[in-house]
């Protein structure tokens, strides 16, 4: 029979046991918070200390994620009350409202790329923010606050509801009781002059934590303890990832039998069939890399094994994030402005360069990501929506090879204001409670209010950019924002971002570029760990670099999904005899292991 799990530690049905929402785990932060005190160990330390240090994934200052630019929030400013009011004192217009006229549903695409864009995307999202919402203790969503223009008690006084409320007569919430979607603000922290902030609870560098986690007790608890390799379940002769447990805060809707929801490193794995499927590939790379490595060093125990794997497997996520991502986000000329490309040049570690993830990057510009989304993918030859494909592990199980078919087949859509319904109307709907899902857009735009981030043209501004004089001057045909802010000021970082007309050759526009590409900048050059970094106690040797430098996903793809022969060369792009043909996995080439590592 189905049925659909929920925890109660982890969603609450807190209205007509309708609504869920994201939690996050606060045992993860607690740990973090933990280790960042015993990061003052006595130096200098040895290797494998710094692995371990690695492993725990030390934040450099847990106390908040930066704000680039001072908040701005409504009432004293202190943070209570969220950014509320428009420059003249009224009220904002409602995040679903922009959603419904500006984030409206058009397909344009990228042709010559594919959904893998996207899918790496979120992988590498996960890996690198991860902000907790609060914890609730009161109703976030009751009929009052639709029929009577109620305000939610905890919007003023700082607490965990700041519900969205929808319009009356919208296009697809059209019910009193689906007006309200449960909404929590993020788990604040106050910093020193007693203004609310924000924190991340992964670690900001490329350390593979989606698939290590967080902190040492999550790392030990998806290790197999034996060989050095991380736990899978096996079915029919395939490795998957092992079964969460029930009373964990993952969640996913379990309806066949053998379906289960996956346990990973973070706790995201299941929200999209992709995803999942990109999790199972990297454990099973990890689990290859340490037979390789096994059958070089045989004496070698389960510890070392593990923690050389490891290094390997994220040496290799981020040279294809600085190899192939990067320049497919940005654009080459971006790209190669801020140094990002991984190519012959000598890396340089600066310990000046705070690696720490601003708040405008992760509540913002890195959520350009949610427009890229189609609204289907080919599974064996049924055309799927986006929607049936949140948090169905049956796709990865019965599927996974299929499902990385259709990343590979479907091209991505275009970064621009135009998104999905199944984005904007039905993310994490269920048959069983239809009219409950999220709105991500919306939801963007209000984690923005949330976070108190200025307006779109201050941060032009503040970048240097020339800020919009009128709506007439904002790209994409949207003076269409003029039907809902009072003036051009007004428009929300999210939403206005999204709608500028891209670089040469990037997904995002010149606001989010700069974001973007100061980010990426300072998570590559203020990593110590970084893979091409020479001369520490922990840097890999230039041999090894060198054969680093030669990942690739194509290469990842064909050494972990069974039955695959041929594959096209690039699977960010489209297929193309020329410039992209479907090449035998036997003439991709690899990291040569046998020769270096023994
Ligand atoms: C199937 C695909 C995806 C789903 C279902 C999804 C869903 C979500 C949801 C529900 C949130 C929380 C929104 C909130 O309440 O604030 C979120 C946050 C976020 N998403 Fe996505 N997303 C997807 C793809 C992507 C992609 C492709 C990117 C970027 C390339 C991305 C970047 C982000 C970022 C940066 C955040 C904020 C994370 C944090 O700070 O905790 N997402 N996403």
């Amino acid at each position: 029979m189905s049925s659909i799990l929920w925890p109660h530690s982890v969603f609450f049905l807190p209205w007509k046991n309708k609504r869920f929402e994201y939690r996050v785990r606060a045992a993860v932060s607690n740990e973090a918070r933990h280790h960042h005190l015993r990061c003052l160990l006595p130096v200098p330390l040895l290797r494998w200390q710094l692995q371990q240090l690695r492993q725990s994934k030390l934040r450099p200052d847990w106390s908040h994620v930066p704000q680039i630019m001072d908040p701005v929030y409504g009432g004293d400013g202190t943070g209570s009350t969220p950014r509320l009011s428009a420059t003249s004192g009224s009220e904002l217009p409602k995040p679903r409202s922009i959603s419904v006229l500006i984030h409206d549903e058009a397909n344009f695409t990228h042709d010559a790329f594919t959904q893998m864009v996207m899918q790496w995307g979120q992988f590498l999202d996960h890996d690198i923010t991860d902000t907790p919402s609060a914890s609730n203790a009161s109703v976030c969503c009751y009929d009052a606050l639709v029929t009577s223009s109620e305000v939610h008690s905890d919007v003023t006084t700082g607490g965990a509801c700041f519900p969205i409320i929808i319009d009356e007569g919208d296009r697809y919430f059209d019910t009193v009781s689906t007006r309200c979607m449960v909404f929590y603000r993020s788990d604040p922290v106050t910093d020193s002059s007693g203004v609310r902030q924000q924190y991340n609870a992964a670690t900001p560098w490329i350390d593979g934590s989606q698939i290590y986690g967080t902190s040492n007790t999550m790392a030990t608890s998806l290790r197999s303890g034996s060989e050095g390799k991380l736990l899978v379940n096996t079915i029919g002769g395939e490795d998957f990832l092992p079964e969460d447990s029930p009373s964990s805060d993952s969640v996913c809707f379990v309806r066949e039998e053998g379906e289960y929801c996956f346990l990973a490193g973070d706790h995201r794995v299941n929200v999209f069939a992709g995803l999942s499927a990109f999790h199972t590939i990297f454990v099973r790379y990890h689990n290859k890399i340490c037979d390789r490595l096994l059958a070089l060093n045989h004496d070698w125990d389960d510890e070392t094994t593990f923690q050389e794997a490891r290094r390997i497997v994220v040496a290799v996520l981020q040279a294809i994030t600085y190899k192939e991502f990067m320049r497919h986000i940005l654009g080459s000329t971006v790209a190669n402005s801020y140094d990002l490309i991984v190519g012959d040049e000598d890396y340089v570690y600066d310990s000046s360069v705070d690696p720490t993830l601003s708040n405008v990057f992760s509540t913002a510009a890195y959520r350009f990501g949610h427009s890229m989304l189609s609204d289907s993918l080919t599974v064996n030859g049924t055309v799927t929506l986006t929607s049936d494909l949140y948090m169905r592990p049956k796709y990865t199980l019965n599927s996974m090879a299929a499902v990385l078919d259709g990343l590979q087949d479907e091209k991505l859509f275009r970064t621009d204001r135009w998104y999905t319904e199944n984005l904007t109307d039905r993310m994490f709907e269920t048959p069983e409670a239809p009219q409950t899902g999220f709105d991500v857009a919306a939801r963007n735009i209000q984690r923005g209010r949330d976070h108190g981030l200025p307006p779109y043209n201050a941060w032009r501004e503040h970048y240097g950019l020339a800020k919009k004089a009128n709506f007439s001057e904002m790209d994409q045909g949207t003076t269409r924002y003029s039907r809902l802010y009072e003036s051009v000021d007004d428009i929300d970082l999210y939403s206005g971002g999204v709608s500028e007309n891209l670089v040469s050759g990037g997904k995002v526009g010149e606001l989010y570029a700069i974001i973007l590409g100061e980010q990426f900048r300072d998570l590559k050059f203020g990593d110590r760990f970084w893979f091409e970094n020479t001369g520490d106690a922990s840097s890999f040797s230039t041999q090894q670099i060198n054969q680093l430098k030669r990942a690739s996903l194509v290469r990842v793809l064909c050494d972990t999904v069974t039955g695959i022969e041929s594959i096209r060369k690039n699977p960010f792009k489209d297929l193309d005899d020329t410039s992209n043909p479907l090449t035998d996995c036997s003439d991709i080439s690899d990291i040569n292991i046998e020769r270096v590592w023994s």
